[in-house]
């Protein structure tokens, strides 16, 4: 919430703070966070496995990305639904459905940009 005695800087390292605390709160306790972390290693560690190009890295990391932020859009619109309706409610349902259509979006971007940087690596092996 903004501070009325707050100048431009001091609101500014404010509202850093509170992105550090959201940060933080998603990677200690959401576990489809944590779980996306752990297949970001995964990815990782397949990366360097098969060497793959500085461009291959940049879509890696961009796709990682856009699953984790997916993924916290997710949980805040979930939390914000079970505070506003902790009750059953087709509306709350609604809305929760469609939230989790926002990583399953992501995650099935970065199935097909893992399939394009990995499929014809893993097809010379054999
Ligand atoms: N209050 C509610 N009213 C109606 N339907 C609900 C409600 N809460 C959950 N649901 C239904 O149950 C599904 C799962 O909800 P839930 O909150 O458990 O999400 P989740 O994806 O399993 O959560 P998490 O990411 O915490 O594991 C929702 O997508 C929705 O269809």
């Amino acid at each position: 919430m903004k501070n009325p005695n707050d100048g431009y800087l001091r609101g500014r390292l404010r509202s850093l703070k509170y992105a550090f605390k959201g940060f933080y709160i998603l990677i200690t306790t959401e576990d489809s966070i944590k779980a996306q972390l752990f297949f970001a290693l995964i990815a990782t560690i397949l990366g360097f496995y098969f060497n793959i190009s500085d461009t291959e890295w940049c879509l890696q990391f961009i796709v990682i990305g856009l699953v984790l932020v997916a993924e916290a859009a997710n949980t805040a619109i979930e939390e914000l639904a079970d505070f506003v309706h902790p009750e059953y409610h087709i509306k709350i349902g609604l809305v929760k459905d469609i939230a989790a259509g926002i990583p399953t979006f992501a995650a099935l971007i970065s199935l097909i940009v893992a399939g394009f940087i990995y499929l014809p690596k893993i097809l010379l092996l054999f």
